[in-house]
């Protein structure tokens, strides 16, 4: 099986020999422990990291790392540098796009390589928190019999979202938003390095506040959205990057889906929406657009449960299973073939008959409680069982419904002060029209008719 080529260090050396072409945060990239900015505590002298990438051990004494940390603050940085101290293969893989199959030839190619040459395999896998925990489990031979040495980066809290055996055997380092200062410093680097803009052009004040504002310790995207207004400069004739160009691109670099901003949640509402109204094309249109923007499918099956019940509820009560067999399905398989798991899903959700009335329900009922319509339970229903209860009169008169012809007692269970309330107003869409004809009859019998 060959190795997959999207990720590799060939790909890396390949852009990193026509720096030109490469984004400018690409470009930017810490070559050395030097030029990382901001993570004191890891890089403080003796640190764990140091002493990793000091290379005072052998390459076979390197353990497994995982690094934790908010997007854009380092981790793939420091997993090159990393890489570079191990002085062997190196290979990387998103765990968005890869699956058992391409760690599997990873893991080959690094059985071969150790047998041939003698060379180590560095295996980066970005995003290690969308792997399910099977596709976890998969790494655990190579990792156990240092196969590879696994550098995973993740932006969810690993105790989550690792599989402990992994975690136990792993170095945790945690990463942090960079501070406005040390983006500054960032974007000042950038203006003036020969690999960054050379100092062909000007970053004014209030736009480099501006560009600091919006990176929002994200060092990744301080330097896209700078390359943004750079090229809109350029584009214009200026000599200096004003505020005014820096909020066009900006604006323009915007459009596009950002799975941590705003169309993230938009997106999702959109899908909910769609279902809701029973749009199956436009709920598979916006599955699509989350699917291709790297959403976590836990995400959208957890967005998917909420609407089995909310708007499917009782109208098909075989909604809510559904929803939670595939989220169920999807942690235990990831992307790739999650898709089609989540597209079965959303597909059932959208056809399927709507009632909103359990959600309706509820909350009618929380509202009478939050204005202390409550009281005390009735006697005859209260706990009967312990010693003395008998003389309060706990349980004296209750009914006991199985000893009735028809299983229900005509007597009063709620609390007198919402006695005769009716929380539950069925629609008779789908199965719900069963409730309806029961509700009727129960409510009916329980008061004596
Ligand atoms: N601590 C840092 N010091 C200097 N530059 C940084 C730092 N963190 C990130 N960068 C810049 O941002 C770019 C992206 O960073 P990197 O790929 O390491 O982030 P990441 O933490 O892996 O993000 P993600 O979670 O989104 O994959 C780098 O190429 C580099 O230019």
């Amino acid at each position: 099986m060959d190795e997959p080529d999207l990720f590799t260090a060939a790909a890396e050396e390949r852009q990193a020999r026509e720096p030109g072409r490469a984004p400018l945060a690409v470009r930017m990239r810490p070559r050395t422990l030097d030029e990382v900015a901001g993570q004191r505590q890891l890089l403080k002298p003796g640190s764990p990291l140091r002493r990793l990438v000091g290379g005072s051990r052998g390459p076979a004494a390197t353990s497994s790392v995982i690094l934790w940390g908010p997007p854009g603050t380092g981790k793939t940085t420091l997993a090159h540098v990393i890489s570079q101290a191990v002085e062997g293969r190196f290979v990387e893989l998103s765990a968005i796009t890869a699956g058992v199959k391409e760690v599997r030839a990873v893991i080959d190619g690094a059985r071969r390589a150790v047998g041939m040459s003698g060379k180590e395999t560095v295996l980066f896998l970005d995003e290690i928190h969308r792997f399910s925990k099977a596709q976890q489990d998969s790494l655990l031979p190579a990792v156990e019999n240092r196969w590879v040495t696994l550098i995973a980066a993740t932006t969810e809290n690993p105790y989550f979202s690792v599989i402990s055996p992994l975690l136990s055997r792993s170095l945790l380092l945690t990463l942090e938003s960079l501070t406005d200062e040390d983006v500054r410093a960032l974007l000042r680097r950038a203006v003036a390095d020969e690999r960054g803009l050379e100092g062909a052009l000007e970053l004014s004040v209030d736009a480099e506040d501006h560009l600091v504002r919006l990176a929002g310790g994200d060092a990744r995207r301080a330097l896209t959205t700078l390359e943004a207004a750079a090229g809109a400069a350029l584009e214009k004739g200026e000599e200096s990057i004003t505020l005014a160009t820096t909020e066009t691109a900006v604006n323009h670099a915007a459009v596009r889906y950002d799975k941590d901003g705003d169309q993230h949640y938009d997106v999702a509402s959109a899908l909910i929406k769609s279902i809701r109204g029973s749009d199956v094309d436009a709920t598979l249109h916006y599955l699509a657009r989350m699917i291709e923007a790297g959403e976590d499918p836990r995400f959208i099956a957890r967005r998917l449960m909420i609407s089995a019940s909310e708007d499917v509820g009782l109208a098909d009560p075989t909604a809510l299973p559904t929803a939670v067999a595939a989220a169920q399905a999807v942690a235990l398989i990831g992307f790739p073939e999650a898709r089609i798991i989540l597209s079965q899903a959303a597909i059932a959700l959208a056809l399927a008959p709507k009632s909103n009335a359990a959600y309706l329900a509820i909350d009618a009922a929380l509202a009478d409680v939050r204005q202390g319509l409550a009281g005390a339970v009735p006697p005859h229903l209260r706990d009967a069982h312990y010693g003395g209860a008998g003389k309060l009169g706990h349980g004296q008169g209750y009914q006991y419904p199985h000893d009735l012809p028809e299983g229900i007692a005509a007597q009063q269970y709620a609390p007198d002060a919402v006695h005769g309330k009716e929380y539950y107003r069925p629609t008779r869409r789908g199965g719900e029209a069963r409730y309806a004809d029961v509700v009727e009859w129960t409510r009916g019998r329980l008061k004596g008719e």
